[in-house]
């Protein structure tokens, strides 16, 4: 018989244990090891004595410890006490993240945070200590400067932050500085022969294949990332040209992002997983990854400093700082510029085409647009700049960009500490809270954007007096709905793109190059509905094919 001396230390060491995780909030590994290990055993060893065997005393002590630990959490997270207790949201999302866990996972936690604001309202709670709005009035209070929350806390290559994770402000403003300068007006214009080459590999590539059925996604990421290849490091990583995945990186991004949506909610296991990974080394899409990436970098330091490029900006190749950045802050900043630059908008022109293909009419006036500003085999990349005053064609990029934004639910923040909380619109939120605007549900809201809210419409995004809809009808300008100021693809306020100027240059310049000369039909035997079906929310957007067949028009 167990006595209750020994069920009492168990329980009041739980009890202890659970007190100092919710003021401490401990992540590291010797902290978790001595509070979920060590002080338990030491439990162990006080009321051994009073088990038949070692092994119901270590299996007692042990669940038993733990079962108040989880227990006393997950109680007060869903007690009235919890400082989120008023917002609603499904029980499994207040009581742990390991629900949001599965549902990333799964791939479809977009249309998971959705579903929840079509339920629960313009807030949810989404985890024990986070929020999800729907509500144009949380937008700048949350973006203006308030810090990235715990889901970037994975931003780490080799030891080095990279820019999209740091929390402190004047680190960030320090690092954010290259990028700026490589982001100029002057950098982009030096980058449209970098840009212009990729594309005539691209067309070239397209017009051989014009016998056979092509996964245009597949080949719109080869020509993404070759494009990044050559203006992040002046290096051609030639995917275009081979048809294939040369350096393993596009493979590796995608299998690493995975892994990382998932990771990211739960930030706290990384110490354990960075522990994991440096006891037994580390292992597959995450080797290959950085070791694709270090080569790059160790090449393009042997070249020298002489090329423009973005790494040259970002390694203060012009001497315009007192110190010059270490040599690894700047590796982990050209692996996050492949990373950012590549799949983003490869994804979002898929996304256009993708409509395109669902909306012929729309692919025939785009022509038509193209034809009279380029007419016949005009070069598209004579004057990058003119691609700014055709309508359609950036009413098509950013039609696609409200109904797919690359990054579907939004970017999270923490509310800054100290100040006594913050008002996101009508709502009060605590000090501490994460919260992020999901851009998925509110891009979509027909308060925001109407008539055919959730409908590939370029139209209202031109400026007349009259709209005519697919069905024929006519509505007027008073009737429409089109609230740009809940229009955030790129995000807002001081953590927004850097890379937004040169990713809509590159979607504008390849959209025009290809409309020019293809024509697009849907591969016989491919499902285009699956288009919609497959894409899978993990950060960055993961797609499935998108199979083509294109017609050289001269
Ligand atoms: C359609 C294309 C793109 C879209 C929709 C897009 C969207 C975004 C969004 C929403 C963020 C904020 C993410 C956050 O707060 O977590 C972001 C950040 C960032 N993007 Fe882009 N992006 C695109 C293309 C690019 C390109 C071409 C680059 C060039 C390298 C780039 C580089 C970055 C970087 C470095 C950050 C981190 C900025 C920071 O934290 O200061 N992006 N992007």
């Amino acid at each position: 018989m167990i006595e209750a001396s020994a069920k009492g230390l168990v329980f009041a060491t739980g009890v202890v244990s659970y007190l100092i995780y919710k003021r401490f909030e401990p992540s590291g590994v010797i902290a978790s090891l001595m509070l979920l290990v060590v002080l338990p055993g030491v439990v162990l060893n006080t009321v051994r004595g009073q088990f038949p065997n070692i092994i119901l005393a270590w299996t007692s002590v042990y669940f038993g410890y733990w079962l108040v630990l989880v227990s006393l959490t997950i109680g007060y997270r869903l007690s009235p006490f919890h400082p989120l207790a008023l917002f609603p949201g499904p029980t499994l999302c207040k009581a742990s993240k390991l629900w949001m866990v599965y549902k990333v996972a799964q791939g479809g936690s977009h249309q998971y945070h959705r579903a929840l604001h079509k339920r629960y309202g313009d807030v949810v709670r989404t985890g024990p200590n986070e929020l999800s709005f729907r509500h144009e009035g949380a937008i700048a209070p949350l973006y203006k400067d308030s810090k990235k929350g715990p889901y970037y806390d994975t931003r780490q290559t080799a030891n080095v932050e990279q820019l999209d994770g740091i929390k402190d402000l004047t680190e960030y403003a320090r690092r954010r500085k290259g990028w700026n300068r490589g982001m100029s007006m002057a950098a982009l214009k030096g980058y449209e022969d970098m840009l212009r080459k990729v594309i005539v590999e691209l067309t070239a590539a397209l017009e051989k294949r014009q016998d056979e059925p092509l996964n245009l996604r597949l080949w719109l990421i080869y020509a993404a990332f070759d494009f990044m290849g050559e203006i992040v490091f002046t290096r051609n990583f030639n995917s275009v040209k081979t048809a294939s995945d040369v350096t393993g990186m596009i493979h590796g991004i995608d299998d690493a992002s995975s892994q990382l949506a998932c990771i990211a909610q739960i930030p706290w296991t990384m110490p354990f997983l960075s522990f994991i990974q440096k006891v037994f080394g580390e292992q597959g899409s995450w080797k290959l990854l950085q070791k694709a990436a270090t080569e790059t970098v160790r090449k393009r330091v042997e070249d020298g400093t002489g090329k423009r490029d973005l790494f040259h900006y970002i390694m203060d190749g012009d001497d315009l700082e007192q110190v010059k950045p270490p040599l690894e802050e700047v590796a982990s900043e050209g692996g996050l510029a492949i990373v950012a630059g590549s799949d983003t908008t490869a994804v979002t022109l898929s996304h256009v085409f993708y409509f395109l293909l669902c909306h012929p009419p729309c692919m025939e006036r785009l022509h038509k647009e193209v034809g009279s500003q380029y007419p016949g085999a005009t070069d598209t990349m004579s004057d990058f700049a003119r691609h700014a005053d055709m309508p359609y064609l950036n009413a098509c990029v950013n039609e696609a960009m409200r109904l797919y934004p690359a990054v579907l639910t939004g970017s999270q923040r923490t509310i800054n500490s100290g100040q006594g909380g913050a008002m996101l619109g009508p709502y009060y939120v605590p000090d501490g809270t994460n919260a992020s605007v999901n851009l998925f549900s509110l891009q979509r809201d027909p308060r925001h954007f109407y008539p055919l809210p959730d409908e590939f419409w370029p139209d209202r995004w031109l400026t007349q007096d009259t709209y005519r809809l697919p069905t024929g009808d006519v509505i007027s300008k008073e009737e429409l709905i089109h609230d740009k100021s809940v229009f955030l693809p790129f995000a807002t306020g001081i953590r927004s793109c850097v890379g937004k100027n040169l990713a809509i240059l590159e979607m504008r310049a390849v959209l025009c190059a290809l409309i020019q000369k293809f024509d697009f039909s849907v591969a016989p035997g491919y499902d285009l509905a699956s288009w919609e079906r497959e894409v899978r929310n993990i950060f960055i957007t993961a797609c499935g094919p998108l199979m083509v067949n294109v017609k050289s028009r001269y």
